[in-house]
């Protein structure tokens, strides 16, 4: 069986909340022991475990219970009920700062958190090289803590945190701060953590979460709203945090038959054939009745592209009601979720004439397909009335198409997102 590392059984942090101070008061001297609060439950009711190896990602809104858990989890904070197990040494970067002591210099804060967690004078000695080269701040190491800038403040922080070797490590949106190389030297060293023990991320950056998790938790109003894989989880996210819709309806996509062509080789067929079933959410005031990717130059359904096809993004909408001032859009994918291309009618500067209600129509996006490296790729599309700024969604289908990008030329593993199309080596004399 696998290891569970945190176990957390019907855990709740309730937090008395008074309408004023006053109220703390009067409820200490009532005789009759009247209640002056109400009780507010930041978790609740919270049931889940972690297994070693696992990398789980914590999303939600402000102040949906997320860095409560992880205090609780980390030992900071004691639940108000239920039970939390925690097997292994646990290594927490919670708000920025937190275990430091201003007037001690950054070495001596070194000592300090080290004695914190558990660890001897000898077994933090043996780790000060590693930690003031992670942390690369120069002679600011001996300067009171207090004299330095945020990002310095995480550097030491996630240095001593990840060079004690934790089997649990905890982030809590602190990342965030550091600079980009820094922050690709701490994503490597949470890949190692990943290795023996298991690291909970509090973030609010859903590229970093799809690259790192293998499960997320969305948590609302202190529960678990929902949890699962993370390209399950993030997209509906997202359309949550736009659009303020928590609920999608399953749909069957669109591209769900594929008419694969014979010539596409093995690997093509079994990327399209683990297609996800796509999504939807709006008003319901019209609805994408066909959305394909065509070749136009052989008039086929493209799913698989390269890089200069042109191509069209071909779609039929139906209106049930008359929709004024209708924009369409579309979001291109990598298998991650990161958007390579996001575009609309009103970006690409098309006045559109108002919808009428029991009408269909029909539309194209016409293009040369970008040069990106191969893999899969998926395809949201939009229509939404309003402007830009302040809009409704009629429809907005998630992955309602899913593409391979096919670039024929040989060894083209391991490119960077795009890959030019030509790129001219020359010597100059
Ligand atoms: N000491 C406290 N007393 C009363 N309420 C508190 C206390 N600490 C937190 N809360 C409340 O508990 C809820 C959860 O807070 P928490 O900080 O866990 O949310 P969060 O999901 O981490 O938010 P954010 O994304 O803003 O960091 C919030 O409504 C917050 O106001």
């Amino acid at each position: 069986m696998e290891e569970r590392l945190i176990d957390i059984n019907a855990v709740s942090k309730i937090y008395k909340l008074y309408n004023q101070p006053m109220d703390r008061v009067r409820e200490v001297l009532n005789p009759l022991k009247k209640k002056y609060h109400k009780d507010f439950y930041a978790v609740d009711n919270l049931t889940f475990n972690v297994k070693r190896g696992e990398t789980v990602g914590i999303i939600g809104k402000n102040g949906s219970g997320k860095s409560t858990l992880l205090k609780m989890i980390a030992g900071v904070l004691s639940p108000s009920s239920g039970t939390i197990e925690v097997k292994g040494n646990v290594s927490a970067l919670l708000e920025l700062g937190a275990g430091f002591n201003g007037d001690l210099s950054g070495l001596e804060n070194i000592y300090l958190n080290g004695t914190l967690l558990g660890y001897t004078k000898e077994y933090v000695d043996n780790s000060i090289p590693e930690i003031l080269e992670f942390a690369d701040i120069g002679d600011f190491i001996y300067q009171p803590v207090k004299t330095y800038s945020s990002g310095m403040f995480v550097r030491l922080a996630f240095a001593i945190a990840i060079n004690i070797n934790p089997e649990i490590l905890i982030v809590d949106e602190a990342l965030s701060v550091g600079d980009m190389r820094f922050q690709q030297k701490c994503y490597r060293k949470i890949r190692e953590v990943k290795k023996t023990g298991t690291v909970l991320f509090v973030s609010h950056d859903t590229g970093i979460l799809a690259s790192f998790c293998d499960r997320i938790i969305w948590m609302d109003e202190g529960k678990i709203f929902k949890e699962g894989r993370p390209d399950k989880i993030l997209d509906e996210y997202q359309a949550f945090m736009s659009y303020d819709i928590k609920e999608m309806q399953a749909v069957t996509t669109y591209n769900g038959e594929y008419q694969v062509n014979s010539e596409v080789d093995s690997e093509v067929k079994s990327a399209l054939s683990g297609i996800i079933r796509a999504q939807t959410f709006g008003n319901g005031d019209g609805f994408f009745e066909t959305v394909r990717l065509i070749n136009l130059e052989t008039g086929a359904e493209a799913n698989v592209v390269a890089g200069g096809d042109k191509v069209a993004l071909d779609f039929k909408v139906k209106l049930k009601k008359k929709v004024d001032m209708p924009i369409f859009g579309f979001t291109l994918k990598d298998a991650l979720g990161n958007s390579v291309i996001v575009t609309n009618t009103h970006f690409e500067k098309v006045e559109l004439e108002t919808l009428e209600s029991n009408k269909s129509y029909h539309y194209q996006f016409k293009m040369e397909f970008p040069y990106l490296r191969n893999g899969k790729y998926s395809l949201d599309i939009a229509l939404a009335t309003g402007t830009y700024q302040a809009h409704e969604q009629i429809q907005w289908i998630n992955d309602v198409l899913v593409i391979v990008v096919r670039d024929m030329r040989p060894y083209q593993e391991g490119r960077g997102y795009l890959v030019p199309k030509d790129i001219n080596f020359e010597k100059i004399l």
